[in-house]
């Protein structure tokens, strides 16, 4: 073939340099098959042909003019012309030659690719005469002049890198480029490539641009503006195609204008001058953006950078040139933004290490274990929905069931407030020693207030042998489900944004930023809701307080059993209007006051709105049922549903002993009194059954029975009533160890599997917890004298906490 280019070499003269006819190429090789004579004459030929050749290539070299033989030297690639009657060669290739004159290119008409890098040519006219080219490389050249040519119509791809081009000009006839490279060069401006609408590529590296500008509407996909003297990122605005930018070593200091780069995938902004993190905010919104350069720039040097800057852009996959790790996106999200969880989790992990640490602490507690949960009530919502008063007013109408459990705040009383009845007001670090004596049960920040809930608190109720009501934010019921306390959790939700903001404006405390916040975090509780059902045992709104008041009251005595089964109904309403309202469309309700885009509709509080009657009420409640209960299946609710049957007998006596087995594994109550037994006594397993029950009163853990009202009644309906209900129905020979009215009826209950734990026989004895309601006919749970000839309760009486 390489003869074949020869031969076509001295035939070319007639059409063009780079043309030949298709005979003369196909009739060379027959010339190759004669006599040895020819064959041997054809050498010297050829060996005077390449003497020849080098000659030129030295003459050539001197003075830089390229002639036809050099230039055919550099010739590949056959195709055939456009009008199919010659070959002709499509490609020029003399990269390196020294070449200053390449006139003699005006004769290759037909060449559509034309390289000539790292020669010393200052002028491209030829190129004018080569209408097909598509791809010129003269990189590394001495061309002063931008495009000083006739546009061939074709030409796609022109390298003018390494040149000395000063001035852009309008490439307005170059409208096919797609592709222009002109880096190192010596420009200041990028211009005259507006119609240039099929440009995909540009670079303009190490030139002297100082400013972004003349690209707008253009069709870019990949630009580079490496080491101008860029100082904002500007002009980028309409590059809508972008997906690869580089704008390293320039002086860039913010980030600021490539924020509507959304298809861009990779930004090179290494060696620049961007000093703060918070700059990744910038591009925070380009979710495209996978590899990003910030190496080389001032905030490098900031604490924690690297972990700062993924939890900021968390779709990065490289940054600085190196993988981002799923470890570190975890850690950058557990360290700026941590779930609800994991707070909860260090919360409950700090204070039960202290605790751990503090030995007399871990014995000193009349607090049930994990295995018997202790019964607690906790409302809980967003700040000011009237929590607080709501469980002030609860524990005063049901004293005989619970207390107000007072937590800690380092925040200063209001107006009004009392020490150990709002809060224990305590200083900062007061509060941190307590911390640090495991004090807490949960702790939590809020509005720069550290608040927390101390074992002790919940002790002074259980002392009293009644629940623990409190009241506190999301995060804290987060942490408290972490422990071993299984509380009863109310959420109260204000569902009138307008009513909420004013009642938090009326108070007269809040600045609008704690406004703001406190509104915010209605969705938050609104998305738990929806987002765990069954997290909550019930939802109750708030906007009416007296009316929020009443529900509570109806919800709790009915976890007491003190409301009839039929007046569940009225309660179960309540939460069905508050949820059927929660997805209220707002067509169906066009005034609905609350927005929840986490619920994904409109919240009211109005249940005059609900019309039980109404299709549309049945069917929200069949979807409210579906989304708030637990998935249970029609056999499992039916199961269910016979369970609470059998539980109301056997609590009313109808069928004791039914259930035994059912509160054995359920909670217990604190004191250990099988070690106080005599051991030759007869453990009776119904009464001890019934009376562990009175125990795990509103502590059955919300995931058993969701937010479903007919789990919540089998676990609730063993506080208070049941045991008074049981003593009237059990004679003292189903009995056999009944205690004395009096002597503390619980006392006497067995916990066949307490433990003992070292050092329990040195605390005093403390009161079981709750023991139920204190009515005339039953003995009052609140500790009496131990009977002296039992001593050893006080062996099983400190039943340690949680751990
Ligand atoms: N131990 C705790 N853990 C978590 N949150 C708590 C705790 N104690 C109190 N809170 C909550 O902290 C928030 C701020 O309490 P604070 O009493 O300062 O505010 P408030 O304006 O009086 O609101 P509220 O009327 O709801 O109590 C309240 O929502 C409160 O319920």
């Amino acid at each position: 073939m390489k003869r074949n280019e020869e031969t076509s070499q001295q035939q070319l003269s007639s059409v063009s340099p780079s043309c030949v006819s298709p005979g003369s190429l196909t009739d060379a090789p027959c010339a190759e098959s004669t006599s040895c004579v020819e064959e041997n004459t054809d050498m010297e030929v050829k060996q005077v042909t390449l003497y020849k050749r080098s000659v030129d290539v030295k003459q050539h070299k001197k003075d830089g003019v390229l002639t036809s033989e050099i230039a055919g030297s550099g010739l590949s690639h056959l195709g055939i012309s456009g009008n199919g009657r010659h070959y002709v060669y499509c490609v020029l290739s003399l990269p390196n030659h020294n070449l200053r004159d390449v006139s003699v290119l005006c004769n290759y008409v037909h060449l559509q690719k034309l390289e000539l890098p790292h020669n010393k040519i200052k002028d491209l006219s030829c190129v004018s005469h080569m209408p097909y080219l598509v791809i010129l490389n003269v990189s590394h050249n001495e061309i002063s002049t931008f495009f000083e040519f006739q546009p061939p119509k074709n030409l796609t791809e022109v390298n003018l890198s390494h040149n000395c081009i000063t001035k852009m000009k309008d490439l307005a006839a170059y409208f096919a480029l797609t592709k222009l490279d002109l880096d190192y060069n010596s420009l200041s401006e990028i211009c005259g490539l507006q119609q240039c609408c099929r440009l995909r590529h540009l670079s303009l590296a190490h030139n002297k641009i100082s400013r972004i500008s003349g690209l707008d509407g253009l069709p870019l996909a990949h630009l580079c503006l490496r080491g101008n003297q860029l100082e904002r990122i500007e002009g980028l605005e309409h590059l809508k195609n972008l997906q690869s930018l580089d704008l390293s070593q320039n002086r860039i200091t913010s980030l600021s204008g490539l924020q509507n780069l959304h298809l861009v995938g990779f930004i090179n902004l290494e060696k620049n001058l961007v000093a703060e993190i918070e700059e990744c905010k910038h591009i925070h919104n380009l979710l495209q953006l996978r590899d990003l350069n910030l190496l080389g720039n001032p905030m490098e040097e900031q604490p924690d950078y690297r972990l700062a800057v993924i939890f900021l852009l968390q779709h990065l996959t490289v940054l600085d040139q190196e993988k981002v790790t799923a470890e570190e996106k975890v850690s950058a999200v557990n360290e700026y933004d941590p779930p609800l969880e994991v707070v909860a989790a260090r919360d409950h992990m700090t204070h039960l290490v202290y605790e751990l640490m503090q030995p007399q602490v871990l014995y000193d507690s009349t607090l049930p274990s994990a295995d018997s949960p202790y019964p607690m009530l906790v409302l809980t919502g967003p700040q000011c929905c009237g929590k607080r008063e709501l469980a002030h007013r609860l524990c005063q109408e049901l004293s005989e069931y619970f207390a107000y459990g007072t937590c800690h705040t380092t925040r200063s009383p209001y107006f009004g407030e009392e020490d150990g009845i709002d809060y224990y007001f305590v200083s900062e670090e007061d509060f941190q020693t307590m911390i640090h004596m495991g004090k807490f049960v949960q702790t939590m920040k809020y509005g720069g207030h550290n608040y927390g809930l101390t074992r002790d608190a919940i002790e002074d109720v259980a002392r009293k042998g009644l629940g623990c009501c409190v009241h506190m934010e999301l995060e804290g019921v987060f942490s408290l489900k972490m422990s071993c306390f299984q509380p009863r959790y109310i959420l109260l939700i204000p569902t009138q944004v307008g009513k909420y903001t004013d009642h938090l404006k009326s108070r007269g405390l809040y600045s609008e930023a704690q406004i703001d916040f406190a509104v915010s975090r209605i969705e938050l509780y609104a998305n738990t809701n929806k987002q765990r059902p069954g997290f909550f045992d019930n939802v109750i709104p708030s906007d009416d307080w007296e009316e929020a008041y009443q529900t509570l009251r109806q919800v709790v005595r009915e976890y007491l059993l003190l409301e009839e089964p039929e007046d569940r109904q009225n309660n179960r309403t309540s939460l069905d209007n508050l949820s059927t309202a929660l997805h209220q469309q707002p067509e169906e309700k066009p005034s609905s006051p609350l927005s929840m885009s986490g619920m994904g509709a409109h919240v009211s509080p109005s249940t005059t709105a609900l019309n039980p009657s109404e299709p549309s009420y049945r069917s929200h409640f069949s979807r409210i049922q579906a989304e708030l209960s637990p998935q249970k299946s029609l056999v499992e609710l039916a199961s269910i549903k016979k369970r609470e049957q059998l539980v109301r007998e056997a609590i009313v006596g109808k069928r004791p002993g039914v259930y035994s087995q059912l509160f054995n594994s359920s909670a217990q109550t604190a004191p250990s009194s099988l070690n106080n037994r005599d051991p030759g006594t007869h453990y009776d397993q119904d009464s001890r059954s019934d009376t562990s029950r009175a125990s795990s009163a509103l502590s059955v853990p919300s995931s058993a029975g969701a937010s479903s009202a007919s789990v919540e009644l089998l676990d609730i309906s063993v506080l208070g009533q049941t045991l008074d209900t049981l003593k009237d129905n059990m004679t003292s020979d189903q009995m056999p160890d009944a205690p004395h009215p009096g002597t503390g009826h619980l006392a006497t209950v067995a916990s066949p599997s307490s433990d003992r734990r070292p050092g329990s026989n040195v605390k005093p004895i403390l009161p079981p917890i709750p023991t139920g309601r204190k009515t005339p006919v039953a003995p009052s749970p609140i500790p009496s004298p131990r009977p002296s000839s039992n001593p050893t309760v006080e062996e099983g009486a400190g039943a340690s906490t949680e751990g």
